[in-house]
């Protein structure tokens, strides 16, 4: 797999192998060379045992496990050809148990969870392409996603996963269209719900033949007050009789918007997780103890050699923080790039960019990104600020509880696909305190306590935990 210029991956047009023997490396020997480890994502390692991705998928307690191929689920060749390309060689459990269902006829509704890294987008992807009528020139298939980084890099799944079809798209996101485009006939398009709606109500995109809409991040998109009331909109203007096949995606589906979600999907196939099974195997979750917000900076500060072993996301909760952080450390001399939703469209494409094709390794962000990015060299995490409640829309401002789907999300972003990853929350009074036992409780799991005042003691742990 490379990446094009967008630092997106593209298949080669050559490899159509399964990438059977990918594997990531708990333990191995001898350390893979550098050059090997980068084509291959593989962490470099020095230990004894080698843990493949193929061991990870054959064993049935695993998220990634399946006992089928991806030519028992019934895809068309071109579509194989295209995930073969990418490197795939088996299903995921997700694909594996939705995919059948999601491509069945008559089309049915799927309310589908699993936990982050997983491989949902190949699911709806894929469903996206098998639906659609390449010989019509009109949108058939729409995917909602919560921000433009997420719809940009599900639309280069598409791509890659299309690349033996001759599927058109196009996006729904903010300033990517000339301002007078009066028609938009691309077979599948991929957007935020502000454009979308923007666009369905201009009629640039014509609704009549949408059989598919997806929403990824699903309990993000219905949350009332939130993204919620856009994403109503758009199913207003979607085709009735009959309505396309809806399909909701996530990793978290909190009770109050699964409710919400049987009615915006009715009469849906539903993949459920429990609420033990949250929680990726890969991810040791770490805390720091600090002393007030100041020493919460010098820690941060103290870890840049660790943040910069592979590549790291900082979490803060305001748009100010992370800009102020990476303003300071940059003036000490740090490379560092700050993301979020208050910087233009063009910039954010380019910081995020830069930060997936590894020119930059240390991304400072809000939760515009805690949700399905997927970047795989990310091997560390810090909520600097532990995600709270009031930083959703629909929430009381004054709500200190704190916001565990996001945090699921945030620590998400590393561990993807059995890697190994470690997140770190930064704790420095009573309430912080308080919040993080809540979430320790809410998932069941140890948060572990790493000395903020031993270097090498946090060194030795943190390389430990990614082995
Ligand atoms: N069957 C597969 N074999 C190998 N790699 C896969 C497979 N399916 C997906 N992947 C890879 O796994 C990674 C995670 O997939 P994806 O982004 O779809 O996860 P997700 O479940 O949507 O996560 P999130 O909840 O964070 O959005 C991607 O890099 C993807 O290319």
């Amino acid at each position: 797999m490379e990446k094009d210029a967008d630092g997106f991956y593209t298949p080669k047009a050559d490899d159509t192998s399964p990438a059977a023997t990918e594997e990531v490396k708990e333990e191995a020997k001898p350390a893979v060379p550098p050059s090997e480890s980068a084509s291959t994502d593989l962490l470099p390692s020095t230990f004894e045992v080698t843990v493949t991705l193929a061991d990870q998928q054959a064993d049935p307690n695993s998220p990634l496990y399946s006992a089928k191929s991806f030519e028992e689920l019934g895809l068309n060749p071109d579509l194989l050809k295209g995930i073969y390309a990418l490197g795939f060689s088996k299903p995921s459990k997700i694909q594996e148990r939705a995919l059948p269902l999601l491509l069945a006829n008559p089309p049915q509704n799927m309310i589908g969870q699993s936990q982050s890294g997983t491989g949902k987008t190949a699911a709806f992807v894929l469903t996206m392409l098998s639906r659609v009528d390449f010989s019509k020139n009109k949108t058939q298939a729409i995917c909602l996603a919560p921000s433009r980084e997420l719809a940009r890099q599900i639309m280069s799944v598409v791509v890659a996963m299309g690349k033996f079809t001759s599927v058109q798209t196009e996006y729904a996101i903010k300033d990517n269209l000339p301002k007078d485009v009066t028609r938009i006939t691309a077979h599948i398009v991929v957007g935020t719900p502000g454009t979308m709606t923007d666009l369905l109500r201009r009629k640039v995109i014509e609704s009549s033949e949408i059989k598919v809409f997806v929403l990824d991040e699903a309990d993000n998109m219905l949350d009332q007050g939130g993204l919620g009331d856009q994403t109503l909109r758009v199913k207003n203007m979607l085709p009735r009789n009959p309505p396309p096949q809806t399909i909701l995606f996530s990793a978290t589906f909190p009770d109050q918007v699964r409710i919400f979600a049987n009615k915006f999907a009715p009469n849906a196939n539903k993949i459920e997780l429990q609420k033990e099974e949250l929680s990726v195997e890969g991810i040791r979750q770490f805390y720091m103890d600090c002393r007030n917000e100041e020493h919460k900076y010098d820690i941060l500060v103290s870890l840049y050699q660790l943040l910069t072993i592979g590549q790291s996301i900082i979490f803060c909760e305001h748009r100010h923080t992370a800009d102020r952080i990476a303003q300071r450390m940059t003036a000490e001399g740090h490379k560092v790039a700050s993301l979020h939703g208050a910087k233009d469209a063009a910039e954010r494409d380019s910081i995020i960019d830069s930060f997936r094709e590894g020119r930059e390794k240390v991304l400072i962000t809000t939760n515009v990104i805690a949700r399905g990015i997927d970047i795989l060299q990310v091997n560390m995490v810090v909520n600097y600020d532990l995600p709270l409640m009031n930083e959703r829309g629909n929430q009381r401002s004054n709500d200190t509880r704190p916001d565990v789907e996001t945090y699921i999300h945030r620590i998400g972003r590393t561990g993807r696909f059995g890697r190994k990853g470690i997140s770190i929350n930064f704790v420095h009074d009573r309430r912080t305190w308080q919040q993080m036992e809540e979430i320790e409780k809410v998932l069941g799991k140890k948060i572990i306590r790493i000395e903020t005042n031993d270097l090498d003691e946090m060194e030795e742990k943190m390389k430990k935990a990614l082995k």
